[in-house]
C-alpha cells in the first residue's frame, strides 16, 4: 500500500473519546485522527472495545467523555449529519435476503435520499463493476456470500460517503475472494472515501494504510503495517497482533 491517495484533510478527530457501562470502562480514552482516503485498520481481540468505539464514531451511542468529530460533525450534537455522511456494513446487518439485486440498491439508494435517475446511473455502474448484470433479478438469499460482501459493500458506498466504517466485512470467506473485496475498497478510497474497517484477519490489516490495535479498551499501537512489524522485530502482523493481545485481559 502507498498510500499516495490519502489526503492531508482530517475526516476523523478523537480525543480521550471513552464509554463507560457503570463502572466498567469499554473504551478507555482514545485519541487518534484518519484522513481523507485513508484505509485504517481497526483491531483488538474479542471485548477489546472495537464496536463500543465505533458505535460512538457513527453518532449510534454517546460517549461519557472525550470529544470526537466525524467528517466534521460533533458525535453529541450532530449525529444526523453524521449519519447522512457515513456508509455502514456489517457482517450482521447488510442486504435484505428477500429482495432482488436490484430491488437491493433501488431501496438503499432511496434510504440514502439519491433522485431517481441517480439511482438508475449508480445502479448500472455498480452491476458493470461487480460483473452482476445478469444476476441483477436474482434474490439476494441466493448468492453466494462473497458476491452478497461485494454487493452489501457496494450499496454502503452507493451515496458515494466521506467515511465508511466495516465492521468485520469480510467473515467467513477464502482469501481470494478477500482479495476481491478489498480491490473494490481500494477503488473507493482512491475516489475519497475514508475506509474504517476492523478485522480479525491479518492478511487484510496488511492491507491497510495505517492500523490501530485496542487491547483492553485502550489504543495501544497505531501506525503503518510496516512499522509496526520493524518496531515489534517480527515478520508478520500476526506476530505482532499475538504479542500485544496475549497480555490482554479480556476475551474469549
Ligand atoms: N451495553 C453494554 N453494557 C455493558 N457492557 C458492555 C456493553 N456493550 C459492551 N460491553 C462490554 O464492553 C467490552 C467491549 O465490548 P465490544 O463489543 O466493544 O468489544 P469488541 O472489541 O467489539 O469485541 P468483538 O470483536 O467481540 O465484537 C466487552 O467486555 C463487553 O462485554
Amino acid at each position: 500500500m502507498t498510500g499516495q491517495h490519502i489526503q492531508a484533510e482530517k475526516v476523523i478527530v478523537c480525543e480521550k473519546l471513552t464509554k463507560r457501562f457503570g463502572d466498567f470502562t469499554a473504551t478507555d480514552e482514545i485519541s487518534f485522527e484518519v484522513y481523507k482516503g485513508e484505509i485504517f485498520g481497526f483491531l483488538g481481540a474479542n471485548g477489546a472495545g472495537k464496536t463500543t468505539a465505533m458505535r460512538m464514531l457513527c453518532g449510534l451511542s454517546a460517549p461519557t467523555s472525550g470529544k470526537a468529530s466525524i467528517a466534521g460533525y460533533d458525535v453529541y450534537t450532530q449525529t444526523e449529519d453524521i449519519k447522512r455522511n457515513i456508509g455502514y456494513m456489517s457482517q450482521k446487518f447488510s442486504l435484505y435476503e428477500n429482495l432482488t439485486v436490484l430491488e437491493n440498491i433501488e431501496f438503499f439508494g432511496g434510504i440514502y435520499g439519491l433522485p431517481d435517475e441517480q439511482i438508475e446511473t449508480k445502479t448500472n455502474e455498480l452491476l458493470d463493476r461487480l460483473g452482476m448484470k445478469s444476476e441483477s433479478k436474482k434474490l439476494v438469499a441466493s448468492l453466494p456470500l462473497g458476491w452478497k460482501q461485494k454487493l452489501s459493500f457496494s450499496v454502503a458506498v452507493l451515496h458515494e460517503p466521506k467515511i465508511v466504517f466495516l465492521d468485520e466485512p469480510t467473515g467467513g470467506v477464502d482469501p481470494v475472494t478477500r482479495r476481491q473485496f478489498w480491490n473494490l475498497i481500494y477503488e473507493a478510497a482512491d475516489r475519497g472515501i475514508t475506509v474504517f474497517v476492523t478485522t480479525h484477519y491479518m492478511d487484510e490489516a496488511e492491507y491497510c494504510n495505517r492500523i490501530s490495535i485496542m487491547v483492553d479498551g485502550r489504543m495501544e499501537v497505531l501506525d503503518s503495517p510496516a512499522n509496526l512489524k520493524s518496531r515489534f522485530g517480527v515478520k508478520t502482523m500476526d506476530e505482532v497482533f499475538y504479542q500485544l493481545a496475549r497480555g490482554a485481559k479480556r476475551g474469549d
